[in-house]
């Protein structure tokens, strides 16, 4: 067998269109504001992406860069600053950051009304509740990606392999709100392959370059893979081996083209969403 791939610009583009077509209605326009300290030449790719792709949907999108040695007050007050600015819906602070900034701390100053990425623990604490609001953009938009294939979450065994504060934690949650039974497993995780095996759904999002291999798939699962890994020859893979896992898998993203074009999507989703909640 060999599984289809899922076209994450596609849906992706999909969301994008849905987006604008909702923002040209509103009386207001809404303000995305995207902070990128330092120079690390992916984060400056990845929010030129956004702006682009925010202006495309009608959004009105700032970039505020800041160099790689600005002090974490410095970031702090420009926080500050984007929390009061009532024109401003949308804040997210581009990660990694500079080793001399606390990320926790750069997080926490976000209005949470305004924070688009979802990672302030006041949104954290929504989403674990069962009430979810501002939901981290990349676990949102594998959300709709396993929607667009239309395999059935409930009951389904999940597997999420990571478990990070912006995508493992908050995966298992939504899979476990849409009534998957979940496993989270993790680089202490004993037999990683079994696991695997075991699950219907597979997310991948551990960052190592295609661990998860053809064998280690169930035949006719879903998966998803989260991981983006630049190898030494410049390559692009996800943290699955594509060929191989498509062989046994029913439906997985490629990398590039999955997952990814989908957290610039929902980051649009999520700027409409939290201007609908400030604004009314
Ligand atoms: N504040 C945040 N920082 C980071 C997040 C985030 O959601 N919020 N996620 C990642 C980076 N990221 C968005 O910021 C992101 C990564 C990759 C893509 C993407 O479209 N990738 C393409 C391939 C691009 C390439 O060639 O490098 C794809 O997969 O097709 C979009 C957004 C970490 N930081
Ligand atoms: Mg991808």
């Amino acid at each position: 067998m060999t599984g289809v791939l899922i076209d994450g610009k596609q849906v992706a583009a999909a969301l994008r269109a849905e987006v604008a077509a909702k923002v040209a209605t509103l009386p207001y326009q809404p303000g995305l504001a995207v902070v990128l300290v330092g120079d690390d030449p992916a984060s400056a790719v990845y929010v030129r992406s956004k702006d682009r792709a925010a202006a495309a949907a009608g959004i009105a999108a700032r970039t505020i860069r800041l160099p790689a040695a600005t002090a974490q007050a410095e970031l702090l007050a420009t926080i500050a600053a984007l929390n009061a600015d009532p024109t401003v819906d949308g804040i997210l602070v581009q990660l990694p950051l500079p080793p001399q900034i606390d990320a926790r701390a750069v997080i926490e100053a976000i209005d949470p009304a305004k924070d688009v990425d979802g990672f302030h623990p006041v949104n954290v604490g929504h989403l674990h509740e069962g009430r979810p609001t501002l939901v981290p953009c990349t676990p949102l938009g594998v959300m709709k990606l396993l929607a667009s294939t239309g395999v059935a979450l409930r009951g389904a065994r999940a597997l999420v392999l990571g478990r990070s504060g912006i995508v493992g934690k908050p995966m298992a949650a939504l899979l476990t709100q849409a009534d998957a039974t979940v496993t989270v497993a993790h680089s202490r995780t004993r037999d990683l392959a079994a696991e695997c095996r075991r699950a219907e759904v597979l997310v991948a999002a551990v960052g190592r370059p295609e661990m998860v291999r053809g064998d280690w798939v169930a035949e006719g699962a879903v998966v998803i893979d989260v991981g983006i890994n630049r190898l030494p020859d410049g390559r692009l893979v996800g943290d699955c081996a594509t060929a191989e896992c498509a062989g046994r898998a029913a439906a997985i993203t490629p990398v590039p083209g999955g997952v990814g074009p989908m957290t610039i999507a929902c980051l649009l989703e999520n700027t409409l969403t939290a201007a609908q909640a400030r604004r009314g």
